[in-house]
Order: C-alpha cells, then structure tokens, then sequence
C-alpha cells in the first residue's frame, strides 16, 4: 500500500494507476491543507481553516477522450498542492476513467455516463473496468459528502466534458432532471459566471454522473460541456481562462455571486425529445459537420433506426449530441428547444 506521496504529478500517477491503486496518503502540506488521496485518480484537499461551508466535486475524464477539462483539473490539483492556490472550502477531485485517457478513447469498454445510479451493477454476468471504477467512485463521492464537518453545508459539483461536434453554444451545461423542483437562481447565475451561460434541462431522470449527485446527495450538480474533443496539446486553453478564473474563485471564496440575477442573460433549452438507438442499422440524416443546436423543420427526417424514420415533430427541434455509433438501447441523439428564461420556476 502506498502511504506517502511525492510524485511530480497527480495526473501523471493516476495515468499510471489505470484502474485504481492501492494508496492511503494523508499528508499536510506546507500551506496547510490536508490532501487525502483515496484512490488513483481520487484526492480530497480541505484547508485548516474555511471560508465558505462549500463541498466541492470537480471531476473530469468520465470520458478519457475529453481533455480540456483534464488539463484544466490537472493545472488546479498542482496549484493547490504547491500552495500556489489557497483554497476555501473542501474539494474533491476525480479523475475518472484514467485508462480511457491513456488509449484517446471516449471509453475501453462501456460509456461510464451510462452507468451511474447503481446501472454498474444491472445486468447479469456484466461485468467490466469501467462498471468496477463506476461503482467505486459512486462511493467516493458518498465518504466525501458524509465526512463532511456538520452544520449548514452546499453541495456542488461540475462534472466536466467536452463534446463531440461542434456547437452552436461552444459551453452549455445540462442541468439534471430536478423531479419538479424550481431551478436555482444562484446556480444559474454561477454558470454565467463560469462561461456557461447555456442551459439544457433535462426531462428526466438519467444514468449520468451529475444526475447521481443530484439524486442520491442532493448536490447542485451539473454536466458542464466547455467546448470540442481534442487530443492532448490541441486545445486553446485561452479559451477556458474566464472558467478556470472562476474556479479558483469558487476554491478560495465560495458561491459568491457578482450581481443580481439576470434572466436575460441566460439561454435556456429544454429536452424536447430523447431518441435511442434500437436497432443495428441507425442512421442519421445529417452529416458529421452539423452542429450541436442546429435546428431543424418540420418534414426534415433526423434519423432512420431500422426501418422507422424518425421525422421532426416540431419546427424548429434543435439537435445535441447526436451519435450514431453509440450501443443499441442507448442515446442517439436529443433534440431541444429554446424557452425564455421568464417562464422557469425559479427560487
Ligand atoms: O458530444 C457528445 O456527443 C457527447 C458529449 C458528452 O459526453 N455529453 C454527456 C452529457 C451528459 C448529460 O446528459 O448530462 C454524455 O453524453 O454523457
Ligand atoms: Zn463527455
């Protein structure tokens, strides 16, 4: 078992340590912060003395492919542990599917944002890495919520990615199926001020991370999407530098809001329709190049699954995340439309 860090680098250990590792390391740095590494990939810092009663999840690499988000995860855990970043509240960081990193793959054997909310452990004789590493990092964000000091606490987390195509809105969060619950002003409001001034809400409950965060601990959680997959070294990180800014003002300060709320600096979406892929030959009627809220007319087919063609059903229908490689039973694509901000229900 492995006690003491002094590795060089998190991410380069975690990379190392592709399923997990063996290690237990409390240590106290010299700014005062205890780290706690629970796993490869996992590591928890809480600082000696708070300043906002904030628990705190960045995670990043739930699909190895995405490393915009990795990068910026990998450039926070070396400030705070070289006490170039002071922080004010707990932290933990995840960095979820480290094999998937290693091979440029969205994942090795099965998408892990599938497989949140206990489907790890559906479905008999599955069993693979991911739906171990699934599981394990269910209970991980389980002891950090828990081991928190009493009293009145926020639970946030972003759940970072990038996405395939090119969109329209380069970062738009989705925000989790809330079970009819308003929508939350502050929340919004940090988005904004995170550079994500987009948001698709969600009509239902889902297998993915934030979702579980939200479900199980009653977290503010969300899928932030920051921009397009890129290899290691491709990506502009200028332009993640107002997110990152952000950031490292939600770990030295808390939620601290810089204005009123302002619905009309929002743009809303909410999930129109979610279509799966049931059959072996899906296709989608539009190319590679088309994307992310693009809208389409009526009369305009999205797809075919199988022999069903699957026409717009209302002008207008934005398409996200279309893909049509992903496993048969799983999504193919969402489409979305746009509504104003005014008519949420908010708190
Ligand atoms: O660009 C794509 O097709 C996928 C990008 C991505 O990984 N998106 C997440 C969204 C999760 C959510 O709906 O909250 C995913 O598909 O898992
Ligand atoms: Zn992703």
């Amino acid at each position: 078992m492995i006690t003491e860090f002094s590795e060089q680098n998190f991410l380069a250990f975690t990379r190392e340590h592709e399923w997990g590792a063996d290690i237990q390391v409390e240590q106290q740095l010299s700014s005062g912060i205890t780290m706690q590494i629970w796993d490869s990939g996992v590591v928890v810092f809480t600082p000696a003395q708070e300043t906002a009663a904030l628990d705190l999840i960045l995670s990043c690499a739930v699909h190895g492919d995405e490393t915009a988000p990795i990068e910026i995860c990998d450039e926070l855990i070396e400030n705070i542990r070289s006490g170039r970043l002071q922080l004010g509240c707990r932290v933990m960081f995840l960095i979820a599917n480290p094999a998937a990193i290693n091979i440029g793959k969205r994942f090795v054997e099965e998408n892990m944002n599938r497989l949140f909310s206990g489907v790890h452990s559906k479905g008999e004789g599955l069993v693979n890495r991911e739906r171990e590493r699934a599981k394990a990092i269910e209970g991980y964000v389980g002891k950090f919520f828990h081991s928190a000091p009493s009293g009145v606490r926020q639970r946030l987390h972003y759940d970072m990615h990038t996405a395939i195509r090119d969109s329209k809105h380069e970062k738009f969060a989705v925000y989790p199926f809330t079970h009819g619950a308003p929508y939350k002003k502050q929340q919004l409001q940090l988005l904004q001020q995170l550079d994500v001034p987009v948001v698709l809400l969600h009509d239902g409950p889902t297998t993915t991370f934030s979702y579980f965060s939200v479900n199980e601990f009653n977290a503010d959680a969300f899928t932030l999407e920051l921009g397009k997959v890129k290899p290691f070294g491709e990506n502009d990180m200028q332009r993640f530098a107002k997110t990152k800014k952000q950031l490292v003002r939600l770990l030295t300060e808390g939620p601290v809001l810089d204005h009123e709320f302002a619905a009309d600096a929002l743009q809303i979406y909410k999930v129109q329709r979610s279509i799966n892929r049931t059959q072996e030959d899906f296709r989608l009627h539009f190319p590679d190049d088309v994307a992310n809220f693009t809208p389409f007319s009526l009369g305009d087919v999205l797809a075919t699954d199988g022999e069903n063609a699957i026409p717009v059903e209302t002008e207008g229908e934005a398409v996200i995340f279309p893909n049509a490689k992903v496993a048969i039973g799983q999504r193919a694509l969402l489409t979305v439309l746009p509504i104003p901000a005014e008519q949420l229900a908010l708190q």
